[in-house]
């Protein structure tokens, strides 16, 4: 059974970059690893929802911060089988976003914290009754918001596919969404939280594939 490694930050942060550049030196290292990435635009029609929501489209829908939390937790429920078959045939697997996305970006749109009434339902739903598989490991890739929206503005003016969506737009969410960030991994939300700063990506790579919970000294 392989470790689940779930990577958590904000819009921009670089996410995909830091899973890309770990998954290529566990790759090179013999490791056999998967990955999922959280939207699964293009294979999830609530994921697509979501999206076309954030993006203008679908009426009031995403004015209500639960049809938009159901919206990606159903994307994830379609993936739960996919997930456990993967841990089972691999050394690791790691998630681009995962259920700690919807406890953090909801807490922050209703202005609660990590212990607030959302994050439980999130927990209730997706950990409950969906199913969904507990991480061993969360990574919090702590980018101060304002380079990830920074990042996000730029890729926006080089990729039109990638304009910012009414949360990347959003500073103020933004910056409430770091601090539920922070308080998940302070209160070692569901598992072990690793907190990367985004600098040597190799000490993180070789810190999780040894089961580490931080960096080490
Ligand atoms: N360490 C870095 N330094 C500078 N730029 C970076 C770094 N990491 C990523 N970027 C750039 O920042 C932008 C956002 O990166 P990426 O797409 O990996 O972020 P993300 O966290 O996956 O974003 P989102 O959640 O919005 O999809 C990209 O244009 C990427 O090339
Ligand atoms: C998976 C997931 C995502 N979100 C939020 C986070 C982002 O602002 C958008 C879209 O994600 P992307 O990485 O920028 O493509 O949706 C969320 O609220 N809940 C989730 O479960």
């Amino acid at each position: 059974m392989g470790q689940l490694i779930a990577v958590e930050g904000l819009d921009g942060a670089g996410k995909n970059t830091l899973v890309t550049g770990l998954i290529e030196r566990w790759s090179a290292a013999g490791l056999r690893v998967a990955t999922f990435t959280f939207p699964r635009y293009g294979r999830s029609a609530t994921a697509d929802i979501a999206a076309e929501a954030l993006h203008g489209s679908h009426g009031d829908l995403r004015n209500s911060v639960y049809a938009m939390a159901l919206l990606f937790a159903l994307d994830r429920a379609g993936a739960v089988d996919d997930i456990q078959a993967a841990t089972d045939a691999h050394d690791i697997v790691i998630l681009d976003r995962y259920v700690a996305s919807n406890a953090a970006y909801n807490a922050a749109r209703l202005e609660q914290d990590a212990a607030g009434e959302v994050v439980r339902w999130v927990v209730d739903l997706e950990f409950g009754r969906f199913g969904m598989p507990v991480p061993d490991r969360h990574v919090l890739l702590g980018v101060a918001p304002e380079v990830a929206m920074q990042r996000a503005a730029a890729r926006a003016e080089k990729d039109a596919a990638r304009a910012r969506d009414a949360y990347e737009r959003d500073g103020a969410l933004q910056r409430r969404v770091d601090a539920v960030y922070r308080e998940l991994a302070d209160t070692a939300w569901m598992s072990p939280w690793y907190r990367f700063d985004g600098e040597n990506i190799q000490d993180l790579a070789d810190d999780l594939s040894a089961g580490r919970t931080a960096p080490t000294e």
